[in-house]
């Protein structure tokens, strides 16, 4: 079930829902636990192909040697190891839908050899001699920018070009923050149904601190978040407090200082200015450039907010060089 269908991703599903009546190749792009997945299995589910499998790849997960026989198959005794017969990603998906997850991982040799099954849409396996047809509609995803991929040499523009017929970008969680309270109802229900515990649901306040949080794990970050929060609760109750999200984020910011002031040559030696100043910058960029709030850098600094914000001005430090928030955000 895709939460925030009508709410937070509902331009989202508008591109969603196009591309799953066609049979095109889609890319799927958004930071790691945004959904990406159960975006391309609903695409599939909402295909001619929804019969057949889906088969899904971690294209992080091959080792070089391996990726002919993982694409293609091979045959029996085509090398040593190869004890059996066996069919390729491209032959289990034969009729349904490859879902090519983490696509920017793939070596560059890997790379050359899958363009070429897309592009003669037929292969050999390693050690066969029969020329074999494939019919399989393709969904790659990445949390990677893949144009600046290109870029660097690591992955080839033509397998881009391929590939990008049809980009959907999931937004991160922190920018649909209007989704928080249903998603974290939809989680409280499963961990219920998981556990076996009575079913408790967020208050409004607790709702309003989680949507103050940055979510650098997205919804994958909000669900682990839920079910600790119904298991320390027993049911009763959500334990959604700060010490749930914050004891990861604040030795960050801390070992950030350590390493910027404690290798320094006496000459080179910062001033207390200079460490203040970055270690304020470290906060802001720790907190996606929030000041007030449960998140917020102020907080992390154990300051009062309107002294934050005067020390910005004097060192001239602005929110907007650490945000990753939306405008509208950035606002509050
Ligand atoms: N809109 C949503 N509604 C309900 N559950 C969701 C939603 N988005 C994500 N989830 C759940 O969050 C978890 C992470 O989602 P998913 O695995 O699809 O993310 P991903 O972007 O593919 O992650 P990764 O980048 O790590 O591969 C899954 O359990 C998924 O079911």
């Amino acid at each position: 079930m895709i939460i925030g269908q009508q709410q937070g991703l509902k331009a989202t599903m508008r591109q969603v829902d196009l591309v799953a009546q066609t049979d095109s190749t889609a890319l799927i792009l958004g930071e790691t636990g945004s959904g990406k997945e159960l975006i391309a299995r609903y695409i599939h589910q909402q295909s001619h192909r929804a019969s057949r499998n889906f088969i899904r790849v971690n294209c992080g997960a091959i080792p070089a040697e391996l990726i002919d026989s993982e694409l293609f198959g091979h045959e029996k005794g085509s090398f040593t190891g190869a004890a059996t017969q066996k069919r390729g990603w491209f032959e289990r998906a034969d009729g349904g839908t490859l879902f090519l997850d983490e696509i920017g991982e793939l070596s560059l040799a890997a790379q050359v050899r899958l363009l070429r099954v897309l592009q003669e849409g037929t292969l050999f396996r390693v050690g066969g001699e029969q020329e074999i047809n494939i019919d399989v509609r393709i969904i790659a995803a990445t949390h990677r920018n893949l144009a600046e991929a290109v870029t660097e040499g690591a992955f080839r523009d033509d397998l881009l070009f391929r590939i990008n017929v049809f980009p959907i970008t999931l937004p991160a969680l922190r920018h649909r923050s209007e989704d928080i309270a249903a998603l974290t109802a939809h989680f409280a229900q499963k961990a219920s149904d998981k556990l076996g515990l009575p079913l408790t649901l967020a208050t409004p306040q607790q709702i309003d601190y989680l949507k103050q949080y940055h979510w650098p794990g997205n919804v994958r970050e909000l669900q682990v978040i839920v079910e600790r929060a119904a298991i320390l609760g027993q049911g009763q109750y959500l334990a959604i407090e700060e010490s749930l999200i914050l004891p990861s984020a604040a030795p960050k910011a801390l070992s950030a200082t350590v390493t910027t002031t404690s290798i320094l040559p006496s000459s080179d030696f910062p001033t207390l200015d200079e460490v203040v100043k970055r270690h304020i910058a470290s906060a802001l960029n720790h907190c996606h450039g929030r000041v007030e709030g449960p998140f917020g850098a102020a907080k992390l600094l154990a300051l009062n907010p309107n002294t934050l914000r005067s020390k910005m001005r004097n060192y001239g430090i602005t929110r907007q060089n650490f945000s990753q928030l939306s405008p509208r955000e950035l606002a509050d």
